[in-house]
């Protein structure tokens, strides 16, 4: 069994309580029995509402909030270990860097301070964005300064990139450009990257597995190929049809928009919107069919965006791991979940 770059299992992260007072109920699970697998290489999203916990969770796994319980694991040594720190590049979504330091001096406590620095990776960066090494970090525009952490964590070289949405404040061309590099680094190195996004559209380009969190829990994660065959988005021309009935047994509740039985061959509706002829119905389908391929399943497999809109939509819809992203442990090889 290969160990994964990240696993989580049952993690919880609770914070708050700052103001210390007794007796004061401040204190809020960010995160809530995480379960799930990032293997070694991918390229993960992570998506999910504001205050879903992305931020927490990245935080978590750079090793910057101590899980309140349950376990995490880098490369199979649990979160914190001493070796991870040279192996992890971590961008927080505040860009924190020193305001007085110069872009020159904080390459150079980039150097110092990793020995595996690699000054050319983080120079190129900079210069597609002409940012002038002798500028004071304090006097740089928003993007510049993501552009700035992304050469920083570009030069350590590491194995895993934690960035919290790096593209949010870069323009298009910078957009492509960054991604492209850090990409063709990851692919390079066989490293894992891990980048939460609120645009779908970049995503869909870069990433090769999802994570979508919804108020602390996973509410769906898996490779990227897996989670979109999984699924079918089914028209009104189908929903009718005896055939396609026969097909995808959508019962006459579900096609109604009732939310998943969870029972029998029958496929979970996750959506159902609209009516009459501009009605559509994303369907899960059933693990049978999603084991044998669903080869001959109706209706088109969604894109991203439109399985992502949908389970955010539908925050009742039940969640899924796909088997590539379900947590794997001695006492269930096959994963948790399966
Ligand atoms: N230091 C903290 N103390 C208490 N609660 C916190 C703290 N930091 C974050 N939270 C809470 O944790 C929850 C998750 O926040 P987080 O920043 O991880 O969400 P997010 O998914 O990254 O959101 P966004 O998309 O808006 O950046 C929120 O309810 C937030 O208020």
């Amino acid at each position: 069994m290969t160990t994964a770059a990240v696993q989580a299992v049952g993690l919880s992260v609770r914070r708050g309580g700052g103001l210390g007072l007794p007796g004061r109920r401040d204190r809020l699970d960010v995160l809530r029995d995480c379960g799930f697998r990032i293997p070694r290489g991918a390229v993960c999203g992570l998506v999910g509402p504001n205050g879903a916990g992305k931020s927490a969770l990245l935080a978590t796994v750079a090793g910057l909030i101590a899980p309140s319980s349950g376990t995490l694991e880098l490369w199979g040594r649990p979160v914190g270990d001493e070796a991870h720190r040279a192996r992890l590049a971590y961008v927080a979504q505040n860009r924190s860097l020193y305001p007085q330091f110069s872009v020159r001096r904080l390459l150079r406590l980039g150097r110092d301070l990793n020995p595996c620095w690699q000054s050319e990776a983080a120079e190129e960066v900079l210069e597609a964005a002409r940012i002038p090494l002798r500028a004071r970090v304090g006097s740089l525009s928003g993007g510049h300064r993501t552009l700035l952490s992304l050469a920083l964590a570009r030069g350590k070289a590491a194995d895993l990139l934690l960035l919290d949405e790096p593209l949010a404040d870069l323009d298009p061309l910078a957009r492509r450009r960054t991604m492209g590099l850090l990409l063709a680094d990851v692919a390079d190195r066989g490293a894992t990257l891990v980048l939460s996004s609120h645009v779908l559209a970049d995503l869909e380009e870069s990433i090769d597995h999802l994570l979508l969190l919804d108020q602390g829990r996973v509410r769906l994660a898996g490779a990227l190929p897996e989670l979109l065959a999984a699924h079918r988005l089914l028209d009104a021309i189908e929903l009718p049809a005896r055939r396609a009935a026969a097909a995808h047994p959508v019962d006459a509740a579900q096609s109604a928009g009732a939310p998943f039985s969870g029972a029998s061959d029958t496929p979970a509706v996750v959506e159902s919107r609209g009516s009459g002829p501009a009605r559509s119905v994303l369907v899960r389908l059933h693990h049978s069919a999603e084991a044998s391929g669903a080869g001959t399943a109706a209706g088109e497999p969604p894109t991203l965006e439109e399985l992502v809109l949908a389970y955010l939509r539908r925050p009742d819809a039940p969640g899924w791991i796909s088997p590539g992203m379900r947590p794997l442990t001695a006492d269930a090889p096959e994963g948790i979940g399966a």
